[in-house]
C-alpha cells in the first residue's frame, strides 16, 4: 500500500504544527520521521493513523482518498512508545485482542485466531510466553507482543511512534536489527517516529527530517548525511560546526581573506561554511585555509576531539583527530577542510551565537 500525503497542514491555536507537508511513501517502504522534539512527527504520524484530522490538505491510501477515514476503515496497525498493552490479558489475548473485535462477518473462527496468534508469536520470538501477563515481561518483550497485536489485524500500514524509546540502549539495538528483519520478511509499508538520528538511520530505507512542522528532505540514510538539502538537515544529522564567511562576487571569503572553496550556487551576501569533525584536517600553522588556536580537547571513542577558536570573532570548529595526534592546548595550526557545505545566512552567525 503506498501512501501520499499532499500539503497536509495541521494547526494549534495559531501554531502550525505541520506547515504544508508533502510525501510519497512507496508501498513496502520503511520511512523514518525524523526531527527534534516539538517538530511535527506525532502529529503527521497521527495524521495518517486517523487520529487527528488535518486542518488541510489530502492522505491517500493508494488512490483513495483516506483524509476523512477513521482508524478502522484505514486499517493501519499503530504502536506507542509506552507498549499500550492490556494489563489484565495474557500476551496470547492481547495479541488476538484485535481481530476478536472485529465484527462478526469479518471476524476469524477462534481456531483460526490461535493459528495467526501462534504464528506471530514465532514471529516476534516469543514462543512459549503466551500464557503471561505483561507485567511478568520486560520492556523488550513487551513492545514485540505490542508489535504483534498490530500485526495480527493484518494492516495496510504499520505506524510506529517511538517504539523503542523506553527501552535502553542495548535493547534498543537488538529491536532495531530485529524490527528490520521482521519488516523484510512481512513487506508492510512502515512509518516509525524517531528523534534518535542513529536509529532513522540504521534502520529506514529513507529518512524525512521535519523541523518546527516544515518537511525539510526526504532520501536515503546516504542522501540526506552526504548531500543535505538546508542547514538545519546538515547539523542536525551528524556533526558540525560552522564558520560565518561572506560571498563577494563569487568569492567565499573569511574575514576579508579569500578561502578555496567554491561559491557553487550561493549568491553575494553573509554564508555559513558547514564542516563536519571528522573533515577537519589539522595541518601546520602555513599552510592552512584558516588558522586557529587549540582551545580544548578531550577523548571520545577511538578519537581525540579538538576544540578550536578561529579568527577575531573567536568562532569554535570541531575537529576529530586520531590520539596519537601530537597536539596540545595552545598550539597554533591550521586548518583544512577535506569536505564542506556552504548555506546562504538569513542570520549573520557571529550575531546570532552571541545572542545567544
Ligand atoms: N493536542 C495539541 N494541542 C496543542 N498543541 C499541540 C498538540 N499536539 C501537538 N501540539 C504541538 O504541535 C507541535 C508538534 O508536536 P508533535 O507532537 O507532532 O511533535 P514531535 O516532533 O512528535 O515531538 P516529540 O518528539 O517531542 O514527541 C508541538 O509544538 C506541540 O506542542
Amino acid at each position: 500500500m503506498d501512501l501520499k500525503i499532499r500539503n497536509i497542514r495541521k494547526d494549534y491555536g495559531k501554531f502550525p504544527a505541520l506547515n504544508g507537508v508533502t510525501l510519497d511513501i512507496r508501498s513496502g517502504e520503511l520511512i523514518a520521521l525524523l526531527g527534534p522534539s516539538g517538530s511535527g512527527k506525532t502529529t503527521l504520524l497521527r495524521a495518517i493513523a486517523g487520529l487527528e484530522f488535518p486542518d488541510g490538505g489530502q492522505i491517500l491510501f493508494g488512490d483513495k482518498d483516506a483524509s476523512r477515514k477513521t482508524v478502522q476503515e484505514r486499517n493501519v496497525g499503530f504502536v506507542f512508545q509506552s507498549y499500550a498493552l492490556f494489563r489484565h490479558m495474557k500476551v496470547f489475548d492481547n495479541i488476538a485482542f484485535g481481530l476478536r473485535v472485529r465484527e462478526r462477518s469479518r471476524r476469524p473462527s477462534e481456531a483460526e485466531i490461535r493459528r495467526r496468534v501462534l504464528e506471530l508469536l514465532d514471529l516476534v520470538q516469543l514462543t512459549g510466553l503466551e500464557g503471561r501477563y505483561p507485567a511478568q515481561l520486560s520492556g523488550g518483550q513487551r513492545q514485540r507482543v505490542a508489535l504483534a497485536r498490530a500485526l495480527a489485524i493484518e494492516p495496510q500500514v504499520l505506524l510506529l511512534d517511538e517504539p523503542f524509546g523506553a527501552l535502553d540502549a542495548q535493547v534498543r539495538k537488538e529491536l532495531r536489527r530485529w524490527l528490520r528483519k521482521i519488516h523484510d520478511e512481512t513487506g508492510h509499508t512502515t512509518v516509525f517516529v524517531t528523534h534518535d538520528q542513529d536509529e532513522a538511520m540504521e534502520l529506514a530505507d529513507r529518512v524525512a527530517v521535519l523541523h518546527k512542522g516544515d518537511l525539510q528532505q526526504v532520501g536515503t540514510p546516504d542522501e540526506v548525511y552526504d548531500q543535505p538539502a538546508t542547514p538545519f538537515v546538515y547539523g542536525f544529522i551528524g556533526e558540525s560546526t560552522a564558520l560565518p564567511v561572506v560571498v563577494r562576487a563569487g568569492r567565499v571569503e573569511f574575514e576579508g581573506q579569500a578561502l578555496p572553496v567554491p561559491a557553487s550556487e550561493v549568491s553575494d551576501g553573509l554564508a555559513r561554511l558547514l564542516v563536519r569533525p571528522q573533515d577537519v584536517e589539522l595541518v601546520d600553522a602555513a599552510s592552512g585555509v584558516v588558522m586557529g588556536d587549540v582551545v580544548a580537547m578531550r577523548r571520545s571513542g577511538s578519537n581525540r576531539r579538538i576544540d578550536i577558536c578561529v579568527g577575531a570573532d573567536r568562532s569554535r570548529i570541531e575537529a576529530l583527530v586520531s590520539p596519537q595526534h601530537e597536539i596540545a592546548v595552545g598550539d597554533r595550526v591550521g586548518l583544512a577542510f577535506r569536505r564542506h557545505a556552504l548555506f546562504p545566512d538569513e542570520v549573520p552567525v557571529a550575531a546570532a551565537a552571541r545572542a545567544a
